[in-house]
């Protein structure tokens, strides 16, 4: 038998990004200000005093992305909607102008053989709904399901994968509990009302979906699983609170209509009781999970971590990235097993998998040598290939990402790309890792 690796005959090669990370022009053509316009112009949120009002310039160069990825080869972009370009505020009037750079992306895309796959929501609400309560009004379900409602309506003879919501988790734990990405929330009351609202909006877009859509949707959520520190019982215990509270929390109510249990454990009197109707809301039939993944923890019990109480422990003889993630490729497949066996084995993309390392400059012959990225991917799709022999049904890998870009709180100090971007010039460079990508896409996995 041959020990070659091979992916299944229609698995899907992709690359992601999001709309504030890469577009540039915020404010463009009548586009409305989203909460990380306003958290980047406030001072100190991010580092260097970055901002997305260039980024990538991809507004501008979309034409020219579009001919990146053709010459990568990649058979998929995962992007993700401007609420607020589309909407200016939110509710009620559509730009044209916005919403017509998404629908000439598309047809770009199509054009060259490239499937869109449409992330309606990562992160960045329109500023004058957060000036409404945001994720914390229980109405902005209702919002987002109308957003959602203009994009199926426009986009869906076209796109035939969506995903409502990038990472509902960190826009509740980063945006609401630890204040450090926007709307910059520090709550531990916020945050679960947050997550909550999160998941109704999900659900929300899903039904109208139903109604309106022909192809598939699904939720995309980060995944990191948690192994405990020692075989203590409290690390056990915190290494299970932990999982409840980032992998749990989120694929629980879609699939079950409920919570973990331990989630009363984390947030304590900040838990609140909910609706038994949200439940149902939540946990419409969907036809895939995104799952983004980077990295493992092992956790150890801290008391005064609150409100999860566990850290995670550095590992000693491991690599790490410029993030601080350990390179843990087995952690991968050890969630993607896990996600099969407690929720039945959905259809499942890897909708994010990447590192930041530090790159050298663009070299002599426009060549940027990322051994330790191209040493990430080959772990991390091995991981994938090993489970999918085991039966998970994984249909696609979106590397994270396409790009260089505004990595958040970080600003743009953390490289993600398999492509350089000069953000002076706004050139672009094929990293080695982008050359290798194309090679993994050409065999199919083969060359792995
Ligand atoms: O940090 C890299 C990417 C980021 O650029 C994407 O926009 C976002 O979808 C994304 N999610 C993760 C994993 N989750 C996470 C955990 C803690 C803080 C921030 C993100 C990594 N990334």
């Amino acid at each position: 038998m041959s020990n070659a690796i091979e992916f299944p005959k229609n698995f899907l090669w992709g690359a992601s990004t999001s709309a504030y990370q890469i577009e540039g022009s915020p404010l463009a053509d009548g586009a409305g200000p989203s909460i990380w316009q306003r958290f980047a112009h406030s001072p100190g949120n991010i580092r260097d005093g970055d901002t997305g009002d260039v980024a990538c310039d991809h507004y501008r160069r979309s034409a020219q992305d579009v001919a990146l990825m053709r010459e990568i080869g990649l058979q998929a972009y995962r992007f993700s909607i401007s609420w607020s370009r589309v909407m200016p505020s939110g509710r009620g009037a559509v730009n044209p102008v916005g919403i017509g750079f998404y629908d000439e992306l598309v047809d770009r895309l199509l054009a060259q053989g490239i499937k869109p796959m449409v992330t309606l929501f990562h992160w960045d609400l329109p500023e004058t709904l957060d000036n409404q309560g945001g994720w914390l009004n229980r109405d902005i379900a209702d919002w987002f399901a109308d957003y959602a409602r203009v994009m199926f309506e426009r986009l869906d003879d076209r796109v035939t994968s969506w995903a409502t919501l990038n990472e509902p988790w960190v826009v509740s734990d980063g945006g609401y509990l630890n204040g450090t990405l926007a709307p910059g929330h520090h709550n531990r009351f916020e945050a679960p009302i947050a997550a909550h609202n999160l998941l109704r909006a999900h659900g929300a877009a899903v039904k109208v979906y139903r109604e309106v859509g022909k192809h598939e949707i699904g939720l995309v959520v980060n995944l990191e699983p948690k192994y405990p520190a020692s075989e203590s019982a409290a690390d056990q215990q915190a290494a299970a609170r932990g999982h409840a509270y980032m992998n749990g929390q989120f694929l629980d109510p879609v699939f079950f209509g409920r919570y973990p249990e331990k989630m009363k454990d984390v947030y304590g009197d900040a838990w609140p009781e909910w609706p038994a109707e949200d439940f149902e809301l939540i946990r419409q039939r969907l036809d895939f999970i995104g799952v983004n993944y980077y990295t493992r923890s092992v956790t150890r019990d801290e008391p005064s971590a609150l409100p999860v109480r566990a850290v995670a422990v550095r590992q000693p003889l491991a690599t790490y990235t410029e993030t601080g993630w350990e390179v843990y490729a087995r952690g991968l497949s050890d969630t993607l097993e896990w996600v099969a066996a407690r929720y039945g084995n959905p259809p499942l993309y890897i909708t994010e998998n990447g590192a930041a390392f530090f790159d050298p400059p663009v070299a002599e012959g426009g060549r940027v040598h990322d051994p330790l990225r191209i040493d990430y991917y080959q772990k991390h799709l091995r991981a994938i290939h090993e489970v999918i022999q085991k039966g998970v049904d994984v249909r696609g890998y979106c590397a994270w990402s396409l790009l260089d870009n505004l990595e958040w709180a970080h600003g743009f100090s953390k490289r993600f790309g398999i492509v350089h971007v000069n953000f002076a010039t706004q050139e672009r460079t094929l990293k080695d890792s982008a050359y290798f990508y194309r090679e993994v896409i050409a065999t199919n996995g083969a060359v792995l």
